[in-house]
């Protein structure tokens, strides 16, 4: 199938379709002396986060990845989702199902064409990352299935950071997002702190992607609970309530 008409299809059934409200907290990996991905993607999952991004900046390693992949798959819920940064390849041999591409990596567009030819498109969730809303539109040109928009504030957690967007620059850009009638969920990333997460939901957005503010934590486990819950107190999630996380 080409991509104009993978996209066409997708219209009928709702591109955007899987995310209904119930993975509103991604949860990124970030390996630390303390904690490999697979203890942090153990964490959350047990926190009741139902989306991960393993991302292995410098030890990208396929072994990892199938691991996290069959934790996730047997472990994570039916509508767990797990995701993996940058590399398709390795995403396609672990059995991933997602994978997020920045404006260095593969383009959206060169991605849903090989996930096309090997017949994976009904499963398959390409994410990309926006600094500007430009970048929004053009990555939900290419059939992007969201968007990570940042980063919100300094992080230590990703090397050469864009400019810091800050609340105002998150609430221009989805203004403009409204006018343009697009539908495409936007998840905010960078720095984001507890605190933040009640005027970053205020914007609109769909939902936080965070990863030190959770490792960092005494208590990951409670922390990514504490995170759910002031992202549902938002936007509820239909399919859980409170008690349930
Ligand atoms: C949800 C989400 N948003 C943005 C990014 C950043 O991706 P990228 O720009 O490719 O940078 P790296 O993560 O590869 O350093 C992301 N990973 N996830
Ligand atoms: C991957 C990525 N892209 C922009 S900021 C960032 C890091 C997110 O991690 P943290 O929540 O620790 O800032
Ligand atoms: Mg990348």
């Amino acid at each position: 199938m080409e991509l104009d008409n993978y996209l066409e299809s997708c219209a009928g059934r709702g591109r955007y379709a899987c995310f209904t409200g119930q993975n509103r907290l991604m949860f990124i990996t970030h390996r630390t002396n303390k904690y490999t991905e697979l203890d942090e993607i153990k964490m959350v999952i047990k926190g009741g986060c139902n989306w991960v991004q393993l991302r292995m900046k410098d030890n990208l390693n396929l072994e990892v990845a199938k691991e996290v992949s069959h934790f996730t798959l047997f472990k994570g819920g039916l509508d767990c989702v797990c995701c993996l940064d940058d590399n398709l390849e390795m995403a396609i041999k672990a059995g991933i199902h997602c994978v997020h591409l920045g404006k260095n990596d593969m383009p959206v567009s060169e991605a849903w064409r090989i996930i096309i030819e090997k017949g994976l498109d009904d499963l398959f969730l390409v994410g990309a990352t926006a600094n500007t809303f430009e970048d929004i539109l053009k990555a939900d040109r290419e059939g992007a299935s969201y968007i990570g928009l940042g980063p919100y504030r300094f992080t230590e957690t990703k090397k050469n950071l864009s400019p810091v967007l800050g609340l105002e620059g998150y609430q221009k850009i989805m203004e403009q997002y409204r006018e343009a009638g697009l539908e495409i969920p936007i998840f905010a990333i960078g720095g984001i702190q507890f605190e933040d997460i009640a005027p970053l939901m205020e914007t609109g957005i769909e939902g936080i992607a965070v990863s030190g503010a959770i490792i960092n934590a005494d208590d990951p486990v409670e922390e990514t609970r504490r995170f759910i819950r002031e992202i549902n107190k938002h936007k509820p999630d239909p399919c859980r309530n409170d008690s349930e996380i």
